[in-house]
């Protein structure tokens, strides 16, 4: 199930509306770097293989302490479209869209994705956010990772299982510039630099049948 996917940076024309452009990228062996203005976002396809990939999805699904969060919307409690968890470092607690969070201890399958991230992203992260995304009716609205406990620009280091999801970028003062990738199986996102500052990300919901699929963004919290 190793296909190429795309990645598409889409860029609007200011004359035609929207135009696919397949822009280029730089490409190595396993490391993809997305053409983004004011962004550092490098994208790893094939970081966990197949295997490792299909173990690590099953530990994750059976042993996160998975919960169903609410946000308040217009005053009311309403379920979050997804269910997440929060493990990390004892004392680092964290506020994620209105929702106050105390990190689980890791356990030793999050501190193996830990290890092989921090190799590539040149951070210790101290926590990582868990999703998981049961089927196209969940999903993660449009946001940036821009907490203040996150620091300034923060490093984000995202990992995901299961299966693929579409993740849209659009940048946050000029519409016309968008990306666009699909997160696959045992593949690593690195958003760095300024990319919280200028882009929003989102996971949008879709009507195609998807597999569940488990995201997880490791963060440096500072506290
Ligand atoms: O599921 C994903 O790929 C993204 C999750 C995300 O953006 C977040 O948790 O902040
Ligand atoms: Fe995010």
């Amino acid at each position: 199930m190793k296909n190429k996917p795309t990645i598409n940076v889409i860029q609007g024309d200011l004359f035609f509306g929207f135009d696919s452009v397949v822009d280029k990228l730089i490409e190595s062996r396993d490391k993809e770097v997305l053409s983004m203005q004011d962004a550092e976002v490098t994208f790893y396809r094939n970081f966990f293989n197949q295997q490792d990939s299909d173990e690590i999805f099953q530990t994750l699904l059976n042993q996160i302490k998975w919960r169903q969060d609410k946000m308040k919307i217009y005053g009311k409690d309403v379920n979050l479209p997804r269910k997440t968890a929060w493990y990390g470092d004892r004392n680092k607690s964290y506020k994620f869209s209105g929702i106050h969070l105390d990190p689980e201890p890791w356990i030793p399958t999050l501190l193996q994705i830990k290890e092989k991230v921090e190799e590539i992203a040149k951070v210790n992260f101290n926590s990582v956010l868990l999703n998981l995304y049961r089927d196209g009716n969940d999903g993660i609205s449009w946001h940036t990772d821009a907490e203040p406990e996150l620091g300034k620009n923060p490093v984000i280091g995202s990992v995901s299982f299961g299966g693929a999801r579409r993740f849209m970028f659009r940048h946050k003062h000029n519409q016309d510039l968008k990306a666009e990738i699909e997160l696959v199986h045992g593949s690593f996102l690195l958003m760095a630099g300024a990319t919280q500052h200028f882009w929003q990300h989102q996971i949008p919901k879709t009507s195609k049948q998807v597999q569940p699929r488990v995201n997880l963004t490791f963060r440096v919290i500072n506290s």
